[in-house]
């Protein structure tokens, strides 16, 4: 007899622990001071994979929508991330700039989210990380259609191989869609879980240019 989804669900474990402790004695003026010390704190602990972070977007009809992307850069309170403009959630970041990112790293316990506004760094930016990326990375990318339907993974394997060759005869060659944003963070909250869910968290909040922290009840 198969077990029901709601008993195995149940059985699953979350927040089992043990965590690392967070000095709240030492709270930098600024989160993105606080991110890097806990992302470094999360490559020590070999998080797998602590830059995958979700980006929420809104579409066009007001709807929410989310998918994983890898985190590029951090730069003073900025959250960088590459896509294509093309995409459906470049083209909703052309019509709505506002977007949350949350990161997890389960083995520490510990979630971030941030609120603010995706700023398209410009043609250069998204040319220079273009560059970076591996030749099949910039194959596929250079295809173009990303989020439209795919007739056939014939025509996929087709354009993926025009565009190696294009890479071949001209390899500084880059995808004008290929675009480098900024978000530039307004709200970031740290959340320290606790096995016995008495969490801890704390919201950075931009007002007037200035970081206000508050702790927040779990
Ligand atoms: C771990 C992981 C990393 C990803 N990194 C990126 C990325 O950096 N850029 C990107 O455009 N898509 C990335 N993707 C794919 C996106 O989740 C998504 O499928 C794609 O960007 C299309 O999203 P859209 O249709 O909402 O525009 C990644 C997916 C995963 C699971």
């Amino acid at each position: 007899m198969s077990i029901v989804p709601s008993e195995l669900l149940r059985s699953l474990q979350s927040l089992s622990g043990p965590f690392p402790s967070w000095d709240m004695e030492y709270l930098p003026d600024r989160p993105g001071k606080l991110f890097l010390d806990w992302l470094r704190v999360a490559i020590d602990s070999d998080v797998k994979e602590p830059h995958a972070m979700t980006i929420s977007t809104v579409d066009q009809d007001g709807h929410p929508d989310a998918r994983v992307l890898i985190l590029k850069n951090v730069v003073d309170d900025s959250f960088y991330f590459a896509s294509s403009a093309e995409s459906r959630k470049g083209q909703q970041l052309k019509d709505n700039p506002h977007v949350a990112l949350t990161f997890y790293w389960p083995a520490l316990g510990r979630q971030i989210r941030i609120k603010g506004t995706a700023e398209d760094m410009g043609d250069e930016a998204g040319a220079d990380d273009f560059r970076k990326r591996s030749a099949g990375a910039r194959a596929v990318a250079m295809t173009g259609h990303q989020s439209q339907e795919l007739g056939s993974e014939e025509v996929l394997d087709s354009s993926i191989e025009a565009q190696m060759e294009r890479i071949q005869r001209d390899p500084d060659v880059v995808s004008p869609q290929w675009r480098l944003y900024a978000v530039n963070a307004e709200e970031v909250e740290f959340w320290q879980g606790d096995p016995e869910r008495k969490h801890t968290r704390i919201r950075y909040q931009l007002r007037d240019g200035q970081w206000k922290q508050h702790r927040l009840w779990p």
